[in-house]
């Protein structure tokens, strides 16, 4: 059996190759780094450790390589392969999709009848599957697309474990929570599907995934965006200050009760998740930088993650929003230079304002209640940190004092 895998980072070789190994597939990763699919190619195998106490370590076998630019040779992996899989970063799906609508293409070209392929975007996010799905089809002409339709499925999926950044000598080697969880639906699969060993397929996908990406991911980016306006560099660090522990529970508090609102949960059960959770965002046997957790905030940021989602939903059902307000404004004022999108973001606040920010990026109206207590929220903590000003807030923090 074979899988291809497109993204040798983290989440790839952390979890998603480690899994699809043990099921006995052998795991093409397609990636972008020279150095790592060089490696890949001559070992065939690397190590993982996992960040316990004792420091477990296993070693994955079976794997093998190629380069994105290989072009032909990647359309022949996905061709041929009984699964494929992404962890790319959401935004990059769309730059991975020509390969895959290629290997789509051949697959259907080369036989009559071929046989079904499960093509899994392993992405934090709601229907990562589903936008992995539209991007490919862009590239397919229209007669092929109905056969794909029968026989190519793009199920969305949920995959929970924490892979901090690499710091190893060794390019290979990848150190990873013991935790982990994949949960895959049933009525999104096609026939001759092979179980993966140590999925969980369930009925129904949706409080799976909203459990998870409304407190792992909330939670956890809440922490990163707190941490940054203190001037914490990890999030083992920010967790040890007392007052954003406080503050990262409150938010999960308010995401707890639009949850259990929405799926019927039972509240102590959901409250002893809330406190697992907390816990493995401090495992002290890894350090997790801020710059990872609260990486991409535009994205974090947009209407359907893990930011605004929770916090729209919980106003129409008129409950608590408050910690997550404060979260979304310390998200806004995250200006990491090196991160991208928080430059964009920072610039796009300068130059057209929060509020419009606010409406044409969160989604977040004028009129809508939110939106005001977001801008109120955002000038109070402009005001309490008033360091970001080396970093462009200074005409800004001016106009709000006056
Ligand atoms: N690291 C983690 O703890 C978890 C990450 N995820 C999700 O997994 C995905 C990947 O995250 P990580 O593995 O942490 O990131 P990463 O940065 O370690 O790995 C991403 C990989 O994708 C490749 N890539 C990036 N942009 C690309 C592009 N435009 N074209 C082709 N390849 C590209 C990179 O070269 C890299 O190998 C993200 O969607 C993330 O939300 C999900 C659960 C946990
Ligand atoms: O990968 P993203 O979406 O940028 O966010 C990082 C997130 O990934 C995780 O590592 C696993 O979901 C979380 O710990 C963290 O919130």
């Amino acid at each position: 059996m074979r899988a291809v895998h497109f993204g040798a980072g983290n989440i790839g070789r952390g979890f998603i190759g480690p899994v699809l190994s043990d099921s006995g597939y052998e795991v093409c990763f397609v990636g972008r780094n020279r150095l790592k699919i060089a490696q890949l190619q001559e070992r065939g195998r690397y190590p993982v450790t996992l960040a316990n106490d004792e420091r477990d370590r296993f070693i994955v076998e079976n794997v093998t390589a190629l380069h994105l630019k290989d072009q032909e040779q990647v359309a022949q992996a996905v061709a041929e392969a009984e699964i494929v899989t992404t962890a790319v970063g959401l935004t990059a799906l769309k730059d991975i999709a020509g390969a895959i609508a290629q290997g789509i293409e051949n697959r259907l070209n080369s036989n009559a009848y071929p046989k079904p392929l499960h093509i899994i975007a392993c992405e934090n996010g709601v229907g990562s599957s589903q936008k992995l799905k539209n991007l490919v089809y862009r590239h397919l002409k229209q007669p092929l697309k109905g056969r794909a339709d029968r026989c190519v499925a793009f199920p969305d999926v949920m995959v929970d474990r924490i892979v901090p950044v690499q710091t190893h000598k060794d390019p290979l080697e990848i150190v990873v929570e013991p935790f982990s969880e994949w949960v895959i639906p049933r009525s999104e699969l096609i026939a001759d599907y092979t179980e993966i060993k140590g999925v969980h397929y369930v009925d129904s996908l949706d409080s799976y995934l909203e459990r998870k990406l409304f407190t792992v991911n909330t939670g956890h980016c809440s922490a990163a965006y707190f941490g940054y306006l203190e001037g914490c560099s990890s999030i083992q660090e920010a967790m040890s200050d007392p007052g954003i522990k406080d503050r990262v529970r409150g938010v999960l508090q308010e995401t707890g009760a639009l949850l259990v609102h929405l799926y019927g949960f039972d509240p102590a059960a959901h409250d002893r998740y809330i406190h697992k959770i907390m816990d493995r965002f401090i495992n002290p046997n890894f350090n997790d930088k801020i710059s990872r957790v609260a990486r991409s905030p535009l994205r974090k940021l947009s209407p359907n993650d893990r930011l605004l989602r929770p916090a729209m939903l919980a106003h129409e059902l008129g409950l608590e929003t408050s910690y997550l307000v404060s979260a979304i404004t310390s998200a806004l004022l995250y200006g990491d230079p090196n991160d991208q999108e928080a430059v964009l973001l920072q610039e796009e606040i300068r130059t057209a304002g929060l509020s419009a920010v606010l409406a044409s990026r969160l989604g977040v109206p004028a009129e809508h209640p939110l939106h005001g207590e977001i801008l109120k929220a955002y000038r109070r903590a402009c005001l309490r940190h008033p360091h970001l000003a080396s970093s462009g807030f200074e005409s800004m923090v001016q106009i709000l004092r006056g």
